[in-house]
């Protein structure tokens, strides 16, 4: 069992009648894992039962093998949606406050909370009220407080939303050198195409459940193949028949189709072949935002039935 292993393990938790997660379980190593879901779907829930905040109806969440407790929280960084700053408080001031919470001492405190506001691009802004600044700011400043007691996990929720491109490049260099030196890093985000650029895994929550886990790669693999084929001369609608294939689009001479397991490609080409010639012909992976797309879909239809 590593050391800086988050698992979380058959976590449930109702809210009345709502059942908001339904034996939820992954877990975390030195690596930055994508929590994505749609609204609603259960990742607040699980980060802050995660922190303690919300107690889970069963299920159990451990760090290092150990279950997480009042103390092992404290080696827990946590960036909350509703963000937890106190507004009048300037940076600097704020940021020793909370090291010291965490046991620092005001030494190390100090020292720490420079480095962060420095490190975070708010050195000009050090001695400002947190309210007074604007809200990527707020948000740079919410996560050097998550960061300034060097803590050994973290959980972020939404990290990165409302945040320009260069305090993204900042955040996600930021959270790749924490999972480099061995942090579990958990963060949320609706923002697809950061987290498949980021992530080493993800996983999809949807109505509470765990649907997916693993690398993009894994997980696009599994998914259903595209192909994408360029025939300048066929009719408008040539592929709408082909056994085993969905049409995706069609815009002028090409057209994208979504084959079923185990159906022919090679019948596809034959059928592409027989209408002319074929200038394109490939097959694609699904990007993460398709991926998800799909798996929403198919909660839309279930709930339709
Ligand atoms: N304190 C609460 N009381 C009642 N229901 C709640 C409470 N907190 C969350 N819920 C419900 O639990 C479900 C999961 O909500 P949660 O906030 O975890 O979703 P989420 O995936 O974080 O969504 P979003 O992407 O919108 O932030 C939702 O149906 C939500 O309405």
């Amino acid at each position: 069992m590593p050391e800086n292993r988050l698992e979380i393990d058959g976590v449930s938790k109702r809210f009345g009648d709502l059942v908001a997660l339904d034996q939820v379980s992954f877990d975390v190593r030195g690596e930055l894992f994508g929590f994505v879901g749609s609204n609603g779907a259960g990742k607040t829930t699980t980060m802050r039962i995660v922190l303690g905040v919300l107690a889970a109806d069963s299920g159990q969440v451990r760090f290092g093998g150990a279950p997480v407790d009042h103390r092992t929280r404290t080696r827990i960084g946590y960036m909350p949606e509703e963000r937890g700053l106190y507004p009048k408080m300037k940076v600097l001031d704020q940021l020793v406050y909370l090291a010291k919470l965490h046991g620092m001492s005001t030494d190390q405190a100090h020292t720490s909370a420079e480095h962060w506001i420095n490190r975070l691009g708010l050195k000009q802004r050090r001695t400002e009220e947190v309210e007074k600044l604007s809200l990527g700011n707020q948000q740079r400043v919410q996560l050097a407080a998550a960061l300034v007691h060097d803590p050994s996990v973290l959980v972020l929720d939404e990290p990165f939303s409302g945040l320009d491109p260069l305090a993204v490049d900042v955040m996600s260099e930021v959270l790749r050198e924490k999972a480099a030196a061995g942090v579990p890093v958990v963060f949320s985000s609706h923002q697809l195409d950061l987290v498949e650029r980021l992530c080493d895994r993800v996983g999809i929550i949807r109505g509470g459940r765990m649907v997916a886990t693993g690398s993009v790669g894994q997980l696009t693999a599994d998914a259903a193949v595209r192909l994408r084929i360029t025939a300048p001369q066929a009719q408008p609608g040539w592929a709408a028949t082909l056994p085993g294939a969905r049409v995706l689009t069609e815009d002028g001479a090409t057209t994208e189709l979504e084959l079923e397991a185990g159906a022919d490609d090679q019948a596809v080409l034959s059928a592409a072949l027989a209408t002319g010639p074929v200038t394109e012909f490939s097959r694609r992976v699904p990007s993460l935002t398709e991926l998800f797309r799909n798996v929403v879909t198919e909660e839309t239809e279930e709930k339709a039935r």
